[in-house]
């Protein structure tokens, strides 16, 4: 198995001092990774390498095969899809959702009269109906509820065909039957062998879908723990990540996570 992403020692320095501190961690193909840890740790700041928007100020990051600083990132970009808020907030809300997905098969973020082949369409189409949303195709984007929202993002996401697929925080602000759907829709993601290696960041246990494989802890810009997430995601190594006594169960592949009652 190859590395889809390969970070070694890797720090970003920002208004000096540093977001994320000598981080070595590798994503094979055919992974699945969640990388949990709290707020302001620098998980974003990780993805962000990953899908090359960013570059380490020092250590190697290589994408895809490809090192960070001596490849074209414009040629490494349409193998990666990425869906996060911050990508969602430049979407058009008056473009309709089939055209949402579309536009990514030309890294664009609205239609500008370019020609879409039939098959591009159909692949839209077909990404669409996997992530149940064939009944909204027409709709303006602007006009979906949050979840709904997701869904298609995850849809133009997966458009270009990506090697490596990276979910910033995908079940953020849903109800609890719009993250069970979603997180059941990625677990079936996740099952899919020809399906692109994948790193998803999330705030909590309970949105790791079935099949994630490994798990990447960060604390204060470091890595904790990482590994297969069996023997990874322990009450332990959680309650050092979030700082607090925490206990975690794994049941039926899904997990839960609770902390312990305070002492009278
Ligand atoms: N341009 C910047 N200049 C200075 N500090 C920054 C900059 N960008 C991010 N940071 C800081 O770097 C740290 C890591 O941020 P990052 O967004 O990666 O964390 P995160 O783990 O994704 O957090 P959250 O869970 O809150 O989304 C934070 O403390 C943040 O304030």
């Amino acid at each position: 198995m190859s590395d889809v992403l390969e970070l070694v020692d890797v720090s970003v320095v920002r208004g000096g001092g540093p977001l994320v501190e000598q981080i070595t961690w590798s994503v094979a193909e055919g992974e699945r990774w969640v990388v949990v840890g709290p707020n302001g740790a620098g998980k974003t700041t990780l993805l962000q390498i990953a899908s090359t928007y960013l570059f380490p100020t020092s250590g190697t990051a290589a994408v895809l095969g490809e090192k960070l600083g001596s490849v074209d990132v414009f040629e490494l970009r349409p193998r990666v899809g990425m869906a996060s808020a911050s990508l969602a907030d430049r979407l058009p809300r008056r473009e309709k959702v089939l055209d949402i997905v579309l536009t990514a098969a030309y890294g664009m973020t609205a239609t500008w009269r370019e020609r879409y082949e039939e098959s591009d369409e159909d692949r839209a189409l077909f990404l669409l109906d996997q992530l149940g949303m064939s009944a909204f195709v027409e709709r303006r984007f602007g006009t979906l509820s949050e979840g709904e929202r997701k869904r298609v993002q995850i849809a133009r996401a997966l458009m270009t065909d990506p090697e490596l697929l990276l979910l910033d925080e995908p079940a953020a602000g849903l109800d609890l039957g719009g993250r069970e759907d979603l997180v059941r829709r990625l677990g079936r993601l996740a099952a899919d062998p020809i399906a692109p290696a994948m790193v998803m960041v999330s705030h909590h246990v309970e949105e790791i879908p079935s099949g994630f494989t490994h798990v990447l802890m960060l604390r204060q810009g470091k890595v904790l723990a990482a590994g297969p997430i069996e023997e990874t995601l322990t009450s332990r190594n959680l309650s050092l990540c979030f700082g607090l006594p925490l206990v975690v169960k794994q049941r039926d592949a899904r997990w839960s996570a609770q902390g312990l009652p305070l002492n009278a």
